[in-house]
């Protein structure tokens, strides 16, 4: 008697028409209340767990929504909120969310105790190799742990009210941990397992005793290049954890296990998830080593990108499996919060590309198939499958002989600039005539209600091609004149035109589709649209140049233009996975290599190429970085080669630490490069200055989460730090990344107060 079963690890949780973004928004507005905001994330809940159960899936997740990040919740749930926001009971656990969330703009307890609340938020990084953004956990000698399961509890009493067989996902212990910051420097967050362990172990009694089958512990940090005492800590703490009776599916993915393969086959637990996706190749070695009666869950459905399952392939992979165990789960690799929820109304989606899809909703039916494959009985959905991987596969809407022609003819050097740094320095030095301490910003301005309405109106037809173009080239204007009266020595045309930095790109270029309502979750209510690149890359028309012309015939002073760099389109994208990713990179930089041209052609003399994402796409495990690095770096400066030895290339990256990569950085070879360094207190740059980074830099000094004006003085503060680390002709001030996010009254008082600190470095 075989046995199978299917669940996921994680659902999408910002709902189809972004219905949580809406209901977080009113509240932050004051628009409606907790019970609102309760009701609403109940309701999304509801939903979600009813499309697992209509699917068939044997087990409905619970544990993975979250108002605002999942790390927060677990934040929560230990109760080690850091003790600087000053919490007290009066204060709701959704305000002290969003406290640690968004910062002083909180009216946490009333707004009583802002000076002791210590103001900004906990810091947002990236999770593993993701676009999504989590709060990073703060970490001391003095962090106390405290179960605070009540919320979890209620959403197991949710689902179980609703009929539904739970299963609870929780971040595992020494992932949680090792997600986390040490406040204080040498501080060793591992010592801190002792006491978390206790917390962990109530909570998944607590979970048996209501009813609760399965704890999903996600572990992801197992296929990460571990120290020896955290690989030995898994062994203890699991061991541990097993004391309180709960059957635990120890949940790996993004990357292959390694090393730790028998460690995780190894532990005292009830089942292993793995990556069948990204560590296919191990799965053999896991079925070897997974002593039976554990369970083997196989993560057989990318859940990291949209293509449908070829399932006669996974099929071929899962039934040898099967044989060997009599017992296997099937679940996507990972959460599927990293897609969009549903292809159903995506009408506007050509036919073809549409048929070759699978997002979350359709990757539950891919479950249901293969487990009905499997299992013997009948299914039918097969035959369409099957249909749609062979038009993928045979579509000549993906191949492009010019593309392949042109990557063929590529000439070796063609990723160099004519001359060397200093020769270009001296040339653009001259051309430029910019003071010392040149400033800037990096791209975007204030991404207001006005400009989206206008844009959301001409795409339901409601506003004519012309009057959109002029409502935007007004906004162009309006940001011009608002840099030349702050006084800004280069300036942006401020992207108003842009809905988003990849898919504005995404959507112009061949090899894409797009889509209208494939959100995916960034940080807390923030949404992207990564476009799908399907096919070769190649550019049709320019697809900046006129924006920017306009903004630079506004102004004496030099506009930048403005542009997405190919590491960060193809990172923010859902990728091709019929051929690499170095390739496909190579046909990105191609095409943005004909659009710098086409910019420098038109006069305009500094062109920013962003890369915010090149530290994000470095694999997960060091001994492939190398060949990442080398086809990453050579696609940027393939981009950027385009631009004569005058023209001035900026590069911009964020969300990261690059001091791991600073050769790397440096073999951008980018005249300028923006970094955001002012939330490390530009502790980053001591890396640059040991390193002596040969090129100029602009260290953010102004920090864009905040809603916080900086002053004066905190700039020049920030200054001084950076010039005691970089050569004072070398250094840039702007902000520490795009002001989209900001509003106008804000962002005109920051810029000022740094316009003022760059005045007073001159002097
Ligand atoms: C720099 N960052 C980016 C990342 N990834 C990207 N792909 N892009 C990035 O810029 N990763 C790292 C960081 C993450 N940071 C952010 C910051 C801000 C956002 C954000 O603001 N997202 C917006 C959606 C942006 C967008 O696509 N806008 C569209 C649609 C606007 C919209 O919602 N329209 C409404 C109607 C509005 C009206 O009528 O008034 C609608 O369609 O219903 C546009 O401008 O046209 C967000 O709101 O979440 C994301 C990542
Ligand atoms: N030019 C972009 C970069 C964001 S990382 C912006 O300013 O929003
Ligand atoms: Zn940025």
């Amino acid at each position: 008697m075989k046995t199978l079963q299917t669940h996921v690890l994680g659902f999408p949780r910002i709902g189809a028409r972004r219905e949580l973004k809406t209901a977080l928004e009113a509240f932050w507005s004051g628009a409606s209340g907790e019970a609102e905001l309760e009701a609403a994330g109940a309701a999304l809940r509801a939903r979600h767990w009813a499309l697992q159960a209509a699917a068939g899936l044997d087990l409905v997740t619970v544990g993975d929504f979250a108002f605002y990040d999942q790390v927060a919740s677990h934040i929560q749930l230990f109760g080690c909120e850091p003790a600087r926001f000053g919490f007290d009971d009066a204060a709701s656990p959704l305000t002290r969310t969003f406290a640690m969330a968004r910062g002083e703009r909180s009216d946490c307890c009333g707004g009583q105790h802002k000076d002791q609340h210590g103001g900004h938020a906990l810091d947002m990084t990236k999770w593993f190799d993701t676009n999504y953004h989590y709060l990073v956990p703060e970490f001391g000698p003095d962090t106390a742990f405290t179960l605070a399961a009540e919320r979890l509890q209620a959403e197991v009493a949710e689902a179980q009210a609703l009929g539904h067989r739970v299963k609870v996902s929780l971040i595992g212990p020494l992932t949680f941990l090792w997600l986390g910051s040490a406040r204080q420097s040498g501080f060793d967050r591992l010592s801190l397992l002792e006491k978390l362990l206790p917390v962990y172990t109530a909570l998944l009694i607590r979970l048996k005793a209501q009813g609760v089958e399965w704890v999903q512990v996600d572990e992801p940090i197992l296929g990460l290049d571990l120290p020896q005492e955290w690989r030995n800590a898994f062994e203890i703490a699991y061991w541990l954890l097993a004391q309180s009776g709960a059957s635990i599916m120890l949940a790996t993915y993004f990357s292959p296990l390694e090393e730790n393969l028998g460690l995780a086959c190894r532990l005292p637990v009830a089942g292993l998830h793995v990556d069948g996706v990204r560590a296919a190749h191990e799965l053999t070695s896991v079925c070897d080593w997974l002593a039976l009666p554990k369970v083997l869950s196989v993560g057989i459905v990318d859940g990291r990108n949209i293509w449908r399952t070829d399932l006669d392939a996974a099929i071929d992979v899962l039934a040898p499996l099967l044989e060997r165990r009599g017992e296997l789960w099937l679940a996507p690799s990972c959460s599927l919060l990293h897609v969009p929820l549903s292809l159903a109304d995506e009408s506007a989606l050509d036919p073809d590309v549409r048929s070759w899809l699978a997002f979350a909703t359709e990757k539950l039916d891919e479950l249901a198939t293969l487990k009905a494959a499997l299992s013997g009985a009948g299914a039918p959905q097969l035959a369409a499958s099957r249909a749609a991987i062979a038009s993928r596969a045979r579509s000549t809407r993906v191949h492009s002989d010019a593309v392949a022609a042109r990557v063929q003819a590529l000439p070796r050097g063609a990723d160099r600039r004519g001359a060397p740094f200093a020769t270009r320095q001296a040339l653009q030095r001259a051309r430029f005539r910019l003071p010392a301490y040149p400033t800037t910003t990096i791209g975007s301005f204030p991404q207001t209600a006005a400009i989206r309405a206008a844009r959301a109106a001409f795409r339901r037809g409601a506003l004519p091609l012309a009057q959109y173009q002029s409502a935007m080239r007004a906004e162009i204007a309006h940001a011009v004149a608002r840099q030349e009266a702050i006084g800004l020595d280069v300036l942006v045309h401020g992207e108003a035109e842009r809905n988003d930095m990849v898919e504005y790109f995404g959507e112009q270029l061949d090899g894409f589709a797009f889509t209208q309502h494939g959100w995916v979750q960034s940080y807390g209510s923030r949404c992207v649209k990564p476009p799908v690149l399907y096919g070769d890359v190649a550019r049709a028309r320019p697809m900046t140049v006129e924006w920017t012309v306009h903004a630079q015939g506004l102004s004496a002073r030099p506009v930048k233009g403005m542009l997405t760099g190919p590491v960060t389109i193809l990172q923010w994208s859902f990728v091709r996975d019929d051929q690499p990713r170095a390739l496909t990179a190579l046909q990105i930089a191609l095409a943005m290599r004909d659009e710098v041209a086409d910019l420098q052609a038109a006069g305009i003399g500094i062109i920013q190429i962003d890369e915010p994402a090149l530290r994000e796409g470095l694999p997960l495990r060091r001994a492939r970085w190398d060949d990442y690095l080398t086809w990453a770096t050579r696609a940027f400066r393939i981009t950027a080669s385009a631009a004569q030895d005058a023209t001035q290339i900026h590069t911009h990256m964020c969300y990261a630490e690059f001091n791991d990569i600073l050769p790397q950085i440096a073999a951008l070879d980018a005249d300028v490069i923006t970094i955001e360094t002012s939330r490390s207190d530009m502790a980053l740059l001591d890396g640059f200055g040991e390193y002596r980074y040969p090129n100029e830099i602009g260290p953010g000094v102004y920090d864009i989460h905040s809603p916080k004006v900086p002053d004066t003085d905190a700039i020049e503060r920030l200054l001084r730090k950076a010039a005691q680390v970089i050569p004072a002709a070398n250094l840039w001030v702007n902000p520490d990344c795009g002001l989209k996010t900001r509003g106008w009254a804000e962002t005109e008082a920051a810029l000022t107060n740094m316009v003022a600190a760059a005045k007073r470095m001159r002097a």
